[in-house]
């Protein structure tokens, strides 16, 4: 099971210049956690902290028993074993092959033999659908490949923590969905403690458990999916809907005066950019691949959420509630097509959970081999059986209110 990562009253300053104070949050283990908030507003720095990377002046991070704020470098080095990290560039060295790189962690870390190394290296780039990449170099592949090939390296000492700062930058939003959906595949086979820091609104409405925002130099909240996604608080409305009228602003935040004038300008009826989406309709979270096990931590995450539903806000327990009636749903579907249909069941359910915005509508694809394509396409290949239904179900259905577990 993934470790917990309990943070406490954490204060980081570069200099005079505080970048957020007094954070404290869990993420609860093996649950996949998002952190958003605006550029500069320091999750890199707080990722960067939650490994001992930078050492905050206040709090703790305590992680498997132990305070990483505190602890001798020995200590640190043995609990940075723990995690897998996909940095925001992949941080891949740029002298070294794709298959040097990945084995870097192992042939640093562990005693392992070459041909041990070699068996997990050549897995890890088959997940990550980069088999025969491994002898290029960083230079000489995409974006996409260099995020690819940074996250299989987060993953070759199998990790039970694993950070991923905005996986999906410089990824177009097919790459995006895949690479989305091999987090939650991974975490449903590892039970790893998963965050993502991420920009990516489909990301925070399908993938996480829980999502935290940081705001002038404050945690905003963190807590169930569904209470951001229903927050009232204007600048989480803003970020969500990518609006320019709100309390964010291009650098600092606005003042009166600005603020002002937005008012006068959304009166006047001119239009601030932002999608009118409604964030407060939940959308299922994606769902591990056919063939995958199921979440362990989705149990732990939902008994969690109970204990905690009475202190939310009215609006989230009422999306919660929806969000578990719809996941009892399509795990029923997914369930009863697993036992009696076998195959054309694992296809329905791929229909059923593809359907999702943040998934990849696999009920458009050719019916015999679905095939990625491209050199930056992950190389795993889809069957879809000929005798599958080809009809979609509709995840996307709310359910009747009062349906949800209490
Ligand atoms: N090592 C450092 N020394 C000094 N200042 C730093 C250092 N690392 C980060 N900062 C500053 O901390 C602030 C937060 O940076 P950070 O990269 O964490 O933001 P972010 O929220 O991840 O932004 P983005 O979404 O644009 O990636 C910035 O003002 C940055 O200049």
């Amino acid at each position: 099971m993934g470790v917990e990562v309990s943070v406490e009253g954490l204060t980081k300053s570069f200099g005079s210049q505080n970048i957020w104070r007094d954070v404290s949050l869990t993420l609860p283990s093996g649950e996949v956690s998002a952190l958003l908030g605006p550029s500069g507003t320091g999750k890199s720095v707080f990722l960067k902290t939650l490994i001992g990377l930078l050492h905050p002046e206040q709090g703790s991070v305590i992680i498997d028993g132990t305070d990483i704020t505190q602890c001798s470098a020995k200590e640190l080095y043995e609990i940075r074993k723990l995690f897998g990290v996909l940095f925001q560039d992949g941080a891949l060295f740029g002298s070294m092959s794709l298959y040097d790189n990945i084995a870097f962690p192992l042939r640093e870390h562990t005693k392992k033999k070459e041909d041990e190394v070699r068996r997990i290296v050549m897995e890890k780039i088959d997940l990550v659908g980069l088999a025969g990449a491994e002898d290029k170099l960083p230079g000489e592949i995409s974006g996409g490949m260099r995020k690819r090939a940074g996250l299989a390296r987060a993953l070759v000492l199998d990790p039970q923590i694993i950070l991923c700062d905005e996986p999906d930058s410089g990824l177009d939003p097919v790459r995006t969905a895949y690479i989305s959906q091999l987090l939650i595949d991974i975490n449903a086979q590892i039970d790893a403690t998963i965050l993502i820091v991420t920009h990516n609104i489909n990301i925070a409405r399908t993938i996480p458990d829980n999502i935290g925002m940081l705001f002038r130099k404050e945690l905003v909240m963190f807590g169930p999916r569904e209470q951001l996604l229903t927050s009232e608080q204007p600048v989480v409305k803003q970020f969500l809907s990518g609006d320019r009228f709100g309390p964010i602003g291009m650098s600092e935040e606005k003042d009166e005066a600005v603020a002002a004038a937005e008012a006068a300008m959304q009166a006047a009826g001119i239009s601030g950019g932002g999608t009118k989406d409604d964030f407060t309709e939940i959308i299922p979270q994606v769902q591990p691949n056919p063939g995958m096990p199921e979440r362990k931590a989705v149990g732990r995450h939902r008994q969690r959420v109970l204990e905690l539903l009475p202190s939310l806000p009215a609006n989230a327990q009422q999306a919660i509630r929806e969000s578990m009636a719809m996941e009892d749903e399509v795990l029923a579907t997914k369930r009863a097509h697993e036992q009696g249909q076998g195959q054309a069941g694992a296809a329905e359910w791929t229909t059923a959970t593809a359907t999702a915005p943040g998934s990849v509508a696999v009920a458009d694809a050719p019916t015999d081999v679905y095939d990625f394509g491209g050199n930056d396409a992950p190389t795993q290949q889809w069957e879809t059986p000929a005798d599958a239904p080809t009809e979609q179900v509709d995840t996307t259905k709310k359910p009747r209110h009062g349906d949800g577990r209490s």
